[in-house]
């Protein structure tokens, strides 16, 4: 079967790279640090960052982490993915109690919304966890500096201290992982109350009556929902002709509309051409992407969330020669160097998709190499999950990117409607949809709609990873009652028929 080729095949030769190997000969700084010399300083505490600088300490490199905010865990556990997924998971409660629950027999006499206990939920979990990421430090001897970071040379950083002293931390090399901000629009001043940020949008002290969304892409949906689950009435205006433009546009179609049967409003190709937020609500005007009529939107907040830029402000870049891209990325080589030898760059300021685990693997993988061993990151292999009920998730490429490829190609799709586990829990919107070479039937892509389609998904990534064919799914035992049997099911529609449809 396919997997076991590639896998062998992997085996033989994917992780002996010669080119790598020369890497490791020719870039390698070395690690005899001196005492005041560390082998690797690690500017920036995110998921990239932190990850980065405990995977060198425990390959035995003297290690330092400088991170500006007071807290690590970087954009990800203090503003980002974790306090995002504890508010959407708290409104889903809400919202299955108020019209899932009597279905289920499920019946009490009063429900309400308590926001102060919820935000409070949410600080807990946050706190919990970069608390936690303090104790891997210790665990693993990594040297944890607060300050603000800024290259003096490519090998020393000068660090203003929170307690308002000054250092200068020297490193045989240096990893940037300072990560992204939010992009903010012309026009658009965000002052994280009427006109906010993700930041803000987390922290809202009531339910808006209006929230007008800008950008339909990850952040906007996720917090639109978690306030169109509380209540809020939920528009959003983007500019493009689809929402979250990277998806399978078959299952983008599906779930958009499972949005707008949750009530939530799309206002696509559509532009924010002015804001007025002087008076007591917020008056948005607006017009169609191409130009033409222009209307009048009102808001009690507005979100903007038309993606993230990378973060290098102040950090010296000019100083040591760093070069930047037009977006204001930083390109790295396949060991994730910059043009600047033995200074590294990983996660959101770099290319590739802005995702928590991808900046975990650009930290591993770029420590790896540092260490003179070998690391990859095969950014075809990132799966994507949008965190809405239900989730969408995807790893691979899209039907239409496949198509655009020239190759012929099956697909195989089974929808939760015919599972058994869904209809047990009437939770049976969504579909598994796979792609696969129609020559060898090795699988290209994976998309899945359900209730827990980011767990879901895995399966499919190690699919892909390994060069697995939708038979070599369909083949493999899946428990029963599972959701996981719809991704058996969609395997065999690829390659031949499915048992229950
Ligand atoms: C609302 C929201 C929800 C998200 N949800 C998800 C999700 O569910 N899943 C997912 O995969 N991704 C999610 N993301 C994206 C994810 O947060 C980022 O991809 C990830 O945090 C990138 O990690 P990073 O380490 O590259 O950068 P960051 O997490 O941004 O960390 C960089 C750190 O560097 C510090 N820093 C910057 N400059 C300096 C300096 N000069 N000196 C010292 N420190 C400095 C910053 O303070 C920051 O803490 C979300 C993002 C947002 C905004
Ligand atoms: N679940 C997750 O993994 C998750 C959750 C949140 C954020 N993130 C990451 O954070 C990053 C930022 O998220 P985001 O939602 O801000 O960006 P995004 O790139 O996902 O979406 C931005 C959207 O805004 C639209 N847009 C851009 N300019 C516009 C304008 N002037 N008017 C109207 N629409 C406009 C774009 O067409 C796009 O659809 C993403 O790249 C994502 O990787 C991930």
């Amino acid at each position: 079967m396919a997997s076991m080729m590639s896998l062998a095949r992997r085996r033989a030769g994917g992780l002996l790279r010669p080119e790598t190997m020369r890497h490791a000969a020719v870039f390698c700084r070395g690690f005899a640090a001196a005492a005041d010399e560390n082998d690797v300083v690690v500017i920036g505490g995110g998921p990239g960052g932190y990850v980065a600088a405990i995977k060198a300490a425990q390959m035995g490199l003297k290690t330092t982490c400088i991170e500006k905010r007071g807290t690590l865990g970087g954009t990800c556990l203090n503003v980002g993915c974790i306090p995002s997924k504890a508010l959407l998971h708290s409104s889903h409660m809400y919202h299955e109690a108020k019209h899932a629950f009597p279905s289920h027999g499920v019946k009490f006499s009063q429900l309400e919304i308590d926001l102060p206990a919820m935000m409070a939920q949410k600080d807990k979990a946050v706190s919990g966890l970069t608390r936690g990421i303090e104790g891997l430090f210790k665990k693993n001897k990594v040297n944890y500096v607060k300050g603000f970071g800024k290259f003096v040379s490519p090998s020393e950083v000068s660090v203003d201290t929170d307690e308002g002293g000054n250092t200068v931390v020297k490193a045989k090399n240096i990893i940037i992982a300072t990560g992204s901000d939010v992009k903010s629009l012309p026009g658009i001043t965000i002052d994280e109350k009427k006109i906010v940020s993700s930041t803000g949008a987390l922290s809202l002290s009531e339910v808006p009556k209006k929230l007008v969304v800008i950008g339909a892409g990850y952040i906007g949906l996720e917090m639109g929902s978690v306030w169109g689950r509380l209540g809020s009435e939920v528009t959003v205006v983007e500019f493009a002709p689809d929402i979250v433009p990277s998806m399978d546009g078959e299952v983008r179609k599906q779930f958009q509309r499972m949005l707008e049967k949750q009530k939530m409003k799309f206002m696509l190709k559509t532009k924010v051409v002015g804001i007025d937020a002087s008076g007591d609500v917020v008056k948005l005007t607006v017009e169609p992407a191409a130009g033409g009529e222009q209307s009048t939107l009102e808001a009690d907040v507005v979100l903007v969330s038309a993606g993230r830029i990378p973060y290098t402000a102040g950090l010296g870049l000019d100083t040591i020669g760093v070069q930047t891209d037009k977006a204001g990325r930083i390109p790295v080589d396949k060991h994730f160097m910059t043009n600047v030898s033995g200074v590294y760059a990983i996660g959101d300021v770099i290319p590739g998709p802005m995702l928590a685990h991808k900046a975990e693997e650009d930290g591993v993988a770029c420590v790896e190499f540092i260490a003179g061993k070998v690391g990859h990151v095969d950014y075809d292999m990132v799966p994507g999950v949008v965190y809405t009920h239900p989730e969408v998730a995807s790893v691979g490429k899209t039907e239409e990117q496949v198509k655009a490829l020239g190759v012929a190609y099956r697909v195989g799709k089974f929808p939760f409607m015919a599972n058994s586990r869904a209809k047990a829990i009437d939770d049976a919107e969504g579909l598994v949809k796979i792609l696969a070479e129609k020559e060898t039937d090795k699988i290209l892509g994976v998309h899945i709609m359900a209730p827990n389609a980011g767990e879901l998904i895995h399966e499919a990534v190690l699919a892909l990873q390994y060069g697995a064919s939708s038979e070599d799914i369909a083949r493999t035992c899946h428990a029963h009652p599972t959701m996981s049997e719809a991704v058996k099911e969609a395997a065999m529609a690829t390659y031949d028929k499915p048992i229950h449809m």
